[in-house]
């Protein structure tokens, strides 16, 4: 991986972790706020969110709207280099896994692409551009995972982050990389 890739990472990583936990907390709730106002997420009839933890964008307002108005709620689960999104119907059914990140128990349904439904996802990740580039942890398992579905039944797209987290251009883009098709931020 190249330099450039390596300290934009860890750029948005320490924006992200600068930020108090007060204000993390807000801005989460106004990235909700500006999602929620979107009509992808309005038409969406099925959302792949995920836990969030340590200093992500928070995602327990969305998971619990979602749950509300009646939308299917999946969210990822680690299964050995793969990762998975299984259906949860509370928020109470998930337990740590993964790096402590909290996961669904793997036994309920499970994500399948289907075109016909409206389906949004939300990624997280350290660095992202106004273009949709993203950068995560450098596992790959969200590239990898989206990269496996063909373009026609990939759900819509939406990275989440902070303000500070977005840059003019990630460039080092590599072949495997997926764009979002809309990022959102505290500012929309
Ligand atoms: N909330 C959340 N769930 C998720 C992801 C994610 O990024 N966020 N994932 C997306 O892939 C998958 C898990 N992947 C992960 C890959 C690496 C690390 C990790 O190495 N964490 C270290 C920090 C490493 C670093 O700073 O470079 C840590 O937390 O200490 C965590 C999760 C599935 N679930
Ligand atoms: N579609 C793919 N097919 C095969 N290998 C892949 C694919 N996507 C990613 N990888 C592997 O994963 C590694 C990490 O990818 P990358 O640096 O893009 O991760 P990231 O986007 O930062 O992290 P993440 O997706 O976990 O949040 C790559 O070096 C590559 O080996």
């Amino acid at each position: 991986m190249d330099q450039k890739t390596r300290s934009n990472r860890a750029l948005g990583k320490q924006n992200r972790e600068q930020l108090s936990e007060e204000s993390r907390f807000h801005k989460s709730r106004e990235i909700a706020e500006n999602l929620m106002a979107t009509a992808v997420w309005k038409q969406a009839k099925q959302v792949l969110l995920y836990a969030s933890y340590g200093s992500e964008v928070s995602t327990g307002l969305l998971i619990d709207a979602a749950l509300a108005a009646g939308k299917e709620v999946f969210l990822p689960k680690v299964l050995g280099d793969q990762m998975e999104f299984f259906r949860i119907t509370d928020r109470a059914e998930l337990a740590p896994g993964y790096q402590h990140i909290l996961e669904p128990p793997g036994q309920t349904k499970r994500f399948l692409p289907d075109a016909s439904i409206p389906t949004l996802l939300t990624a997280p990740g350290l660095a992202f551009d106004r273009s949709g580039a993203r950068i995560g942890y450098g596992k790959g398992f969200y590239d990898r995972y989206l990269g496996k579905i063909p373009a026609a039944d990939r759900p819509y797209l939406v990275g989440l982050c902070f303000s500070c987290q977005l840059f003019g251009i990630l460039d080092g883009q590599k072949p495997h990389d997926i764009n979002m098709d809309l990022i959102v931020t505290e500012r929309r």
